[in-house]
């Protein structure tokens, strides 16, 4: 199977999953990117059973649209059922390195109302250790220099995402060279930097579910 085929493989599980525990009329959750892409394609025949979707960013929220599916402000909303999203990496404990689209602030908002986070990823993703891919870091323009020398301190290499602008008007470092043995420390650490809009560490707020894409199945791992 090709790593799109486990993509949609374990999009269509999402869709599943969703039908068999977001009950009738109740608001959905949907993440931002490839994997999520295919998960709103499969989605769509079900979307006269959901209340309304919240989108985690500009690009979900045209696509969604597009699909005419009702895509909710989140201010008007005060319970998401079920969030599905995909990951850059996700661990064993089930947190995840997010962003490599750029959309981890609203993703991690989104996240954060949901009672159910279900990440979707094929089998690539998953690692021992999170810190291969580089970490993204969202900033306020005017304190990029100083975020990066922070960042540099607790050692990694932040670099500029260049010309990439996010939904919010803010920047990307992302940081390479990381080794996180202690995502929730270093999730903490990193928001404690002044200047800092949020990173892309989902470790205090990880996932509940993973379906999990490999080659032969879908697997379902829970926290
Ligand atoms: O900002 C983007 C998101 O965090 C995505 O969930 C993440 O980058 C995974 O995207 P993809 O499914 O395209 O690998």
């Amino acid at each position: 199977m090709t790593q799109d085929e486990m993509k949609q493989a374990v999009a269509h599980a999402a869709r599943d999953y969703v039908a068999a525990h977001l009950p009738v009329g109740a608001i959905l959750g949907v993440g931002t990117g490839s994997t999520a892409n295919y998960f709103i394609d499969a989605l769509t025949p079900m979307k006269d059973r959901l209340g309304g979707v919240i989108a985690s960013s500009e690009a979900t929220h045209q696509r969604l649209a597009g699909h005419g599916m009702l895509v909710l402000d989140l201010n008007d909303v005060e319970h998401i059922g079920i969030y599905v999203d995909g990951a850059d990496e996700i661990d064993e404990s089930l947190a995840m390195i997010k962003g490599g689209g750029g959309a981890l602030t609203r993703e991690k908002i989104v996240a954060a109302v949901a009672d159910t986070f279900v990440c979707i990823c094929d089998a690539s993703k998953h690692v021992a250790t999170l810190g291969r891919f580089p970490l993204p870091v969202e900033v306020i323009p005017m304190a990029r220099a100083h975020v990066a020398r922070q960042l540099s301190q607790l050692g990694g290499t932040p670099k500029l995402r260049e010309g990439f602008i996010t939904d919010n008007g803010n920047l990307i470092l992302d940081v390479h060279g990381l080794r996180i043995n202690q995502p929730t420390t270093l999730e903490s650490q990193i928001d404690g930097i002044a200047g800092v809009v949020s990173n892309g560490l989902f470790a205090r707020r990880g996932a509940d579910v993973l379906l999990l894409a490999t080659s032969s199945a879908v697997k379902v791992v829970k926290r």
